[in-house]
């Protein structure tokens, strides 16, 4: 082998074994290198396994059926559509079933018989444990699922009310109200929570304050199972790229040892070697590009917006080499790295993408949400007032439930914590399901005493946290 076959064939081998690397790199990655350090760091701050994320099922749906209804199991099945259709021991009435059920086909919806309501919602009832003829208060009602759940226990004798401060929520619960036939029990008004105010107490009061919402962490999840799924297929073709582009090196290789040394043939064969490694890589680029477009015109279809920014990180920019000026340049590894760097970027720059389906977030939408600390910290406020005129509006004797929908311990326990030190002799903190965890055993302990959160993955349902307290009657003075 002379020098300029053998310096052909280093740069070859040189090439492969960048290859192999950068390969085996790209195997290893996996959707959690993907994710913000923000996101994870906020998962691992909240107890949230984020190893879940690596392999996201579907979640099942939940529904309720109104207490006097009686309909069998396999009626049911018959009505969904489906036969699969489970029952949750622990809830009354309830019923798991797969996510892609519609149940606005049911009869028994239709008839405002049955009810669809996340699994955690239906705990946070169970905890507040309404009785037959009670008054109680819903502080922030809307959209009304849980409200139609209390109302739905007390029955005919008892009264709910549900107060809301926004007048559109507030239409929507209504309509809810009236189709389930609940108005004579509920009663809606229009009010902050804040100020709320009536003269006599209430039995039970529930706060189910608003929060970040981030015990949509199924929406997130959605998203990025999606996600993932763009990756795998982006992992497998450019796999299956760097398969034949290795099986090309290797031919060029044999040719090398076979083949005349001439120096046409020579230079021939470096021209070769080095078109199959730009149309391997073009190729990649352009599977990249196929895949990206693809994925965004699912999108778009459904995206109300997607900015003009996030649209330009999905373009995945295109090397044009001119093959006849460079058959003499070789295509350095500096470039190889560099172009495989830039996908890399592409596959990340997914999360930039903003709000992209219904009930689905993106990074951006999380961050946004969630972890501004100026809205952080008007969301703690309202939370704390909201339980405070809850505690105020609730008799002696009386209970109360706060929950949220976010994981964020600071929206969470720290209120809790506030809350007992604000009111230390006049409220106590109780176990929401009495201790008895068979009672409930989609949820787990919360970071203090007395509280407890419904893990996305643990409950598959929505996030909640729950905690109760007892309003303490007055000790008599002598
Ligand atoms: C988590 S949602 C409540 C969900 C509801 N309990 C249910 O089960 O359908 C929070 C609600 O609080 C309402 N809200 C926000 N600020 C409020 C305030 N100051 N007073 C009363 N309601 C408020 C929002 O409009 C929203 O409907």
């Amino acid at each position: 082998m002379n020098p300029t076959q053998q310096a052909s064939k280093n740069i070859l081998i040189q090439n492969k074994q960048i290859n192999q690397l950068e390969n085996k790199e790209q195997k290893n990655k996996n959707i959690l290198d993907l994710l913000p350090s923000a996101f994870t760091q906020f998962l691992k701050d909240n107890n949230i396994n984020l190893e879940y994320f690596q392999e996201i099922d579907n979640f099942p749906r939940y529904i309720r059926l109104k207490p006097n209804v009686n309909i069998s199991i396999e009626e049911l099945k018959k009505d969904l559509s489906t036969n699969d259709v489970q029952k949750i021991d622990y809830l009354c009435n309830f019923y798991a079933i797969p996510e892609n059920v519609k149940i606005v086909n049911s009869k028994y919806y239709n008839q405002g018989q049955l009810y669809g309501i996340d699994l955690s919602s239906a705990a946070v009832i169970k905890s507040l444990d309404p009785q037959k003829g009670e008054k109680i208060l819903d502080l922030c009602c809307c959209p009304g699922m849980k409200l139609c759940n209390i109302a739905d226990i007390i029955g005919a004798q008892g009264k709910a009310f549900g107060v809301d401060i926004n007048e559109t929520r507030l239409n929507t619960c209504r309509s809810i109200v009236k189709k389930y036939k609940l108005d004579h029990i509920i009663k809606l008004e229009l009010a902050d929570g804040t100020t709320y105010d009536k003269e006599s107490q209430f039995d039970r009061v529930l706060v189910d304050a608003e929060c970040t919402h981030d015990g949509s962490l199924k929406h997130l999840a959605k998203f990025i199972k999606n996600q993932k799924a763009v990756i795998d297929d982006m992992q497998n073709s450019a796999k299956e790229n760097t398969d034949s582009y290795e099986q090309n090196l290797d031919e060029q290789q044999n040719n090398l040892q076979n083949k005349s040394s001439n120096n046409k043939d020579e230079e021939n064969i470096k021209n070769s070697v080095y078109h199959n490694q730009v149309e391997s890589l073009n190729k990649y680029d352009n599977k990249q590009i196929e895949d990206n477009d693809s994925n965004q015109e699912e999108t778009n279809q459904s995206v109300d917006t997607l900015d003009s920014q996030a649209k330009e990180n999905q373009k995945v920019p295109q090397i044009h080499i001119d093959k006849k000026k460079s058959t003499d340049q070789k295509i350095s590894n500096r470039e190889l790295k560099r172009r495989k760097k830039q996908m890399e970027k592409n596959n990340s720059n997914i999360y930039t993408q903003k709000k992209v389906k219904k009930n689905e977030w993106s990074m951006e939408d999380f961050q946004e949400r969630v972890l501004d600390p100026i809205k952080l910290q008007n969301i703690v406020d309202l939370q704390k007032k909201l339980l405070t005129n809850g505690f105020k509006l609730c008799k002696e004797g009386g209970y109360i439930v706060y929950s949220t929908c976010s994981f964020a311990r600071n929206q969470n326990e720290d209120v809790v914590e506030w809350f007992l030190n604000e009111f230390k002799d006049q409220v106590e903190s109780i176990h929401p399901f009495n201790n008895d965890v068979s009672n409930m055993p989609a949820c787990k302990p919360g970071f203090i005493q007395n509280t407890v959160r419904f893990d996305l993955f643990v409950s598959k349902s929505g996030g909640m946290f729950v905690s109760k307290f007892i309003k303490k009657q007055k000790q008599i003075e002598n």
